[in-house]
């Protein structure tokens, strides 16, 4: 599936705004993956697909998640986490694409995973990162993904953790496994 037949099958599933946030994330994802050498194929095609399931019924959602096995516990937290793996499942259902690398980025773009992939980090990061998103601490995020991806992913994972918890919201514990794996097994 080349970019222009991606972009029409998601653009019928997003609004305006969300759709403009998909080609802002497609172009943040092919930048850090030329300069982190990940697939830019792949970049894009998981960037293009990683908000296929944003605007679905919760009920549909809450079914796809039982249905097919998906962790339970996603139900006792933020609906908001729910059109990741949904996204993932959908993306295949739907439009076909069984890349299992391009599906488990969509699939962990919000909460990630303890283990994230090359290809995994590079759509999370774009998704915070790209040039129409516009809250506190993105630019410092912005700053280290020129330079190490690592420590802007951790920066991005540590801020959403913190921001939560400012707003007295339970936290997915993906995340904190998450963090808590890229510090433990930092390079620098
Ligand atoms: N571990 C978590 N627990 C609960 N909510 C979370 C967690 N991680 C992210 N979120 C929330 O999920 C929402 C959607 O995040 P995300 O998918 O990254 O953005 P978008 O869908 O706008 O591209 C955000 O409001 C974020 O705060």
């Amino acid at each position: 599936m080349n970019r222009e037949q991606a972009l029409a099958i998601v653009k019928e599933q997003l609004t305006e705004h969300r759709y403009l946030h998909t080609v802002g994330v497609m172009e943040t994802a092919i930048n850090l993956a030329a300069k982190y050498g990940a697939d830019t194929k792949k970049a894009e095609l998981a960037a293009i697909f990683h908000d296929y399931a944003k605007f679905r019924p919760k009920e549909e959602m809450r079914e796809i998640i039982i249905k097919e096995g998906m962790p339970s516990e996603l139900l006792e937290y933020n609906s908001e986490l729910w059109h990741a793996p949904v996204g993932a499942f959908l993306t295949e259902k739907e439009a076909g694409i069984n890349d299992k690398e391009v599906l488990d980025a969509i699939r962990y773009h919000t909460s990630g995973r303890p283990g994230m992939v090359l290809l995994e980090k590079i759509i999370y990061l774009a998704d915070y990162i790209e040039p129409g998103r516009h809250f506190p601490g993105v630019g410092e995020v912005r700053d280290l993904a020129e330079t190490n991806l690592n420590k802007a992913l951790i920066k991005a994972v540590q801020n959403t953790i913190m921001f939560l918890m400012k707003k007295g919201q339970p936290v997915f514990p993906a995340s904190f496994q998450t963090y808590n794996d890229l510090v433990m097994n930092k390079e620098d």
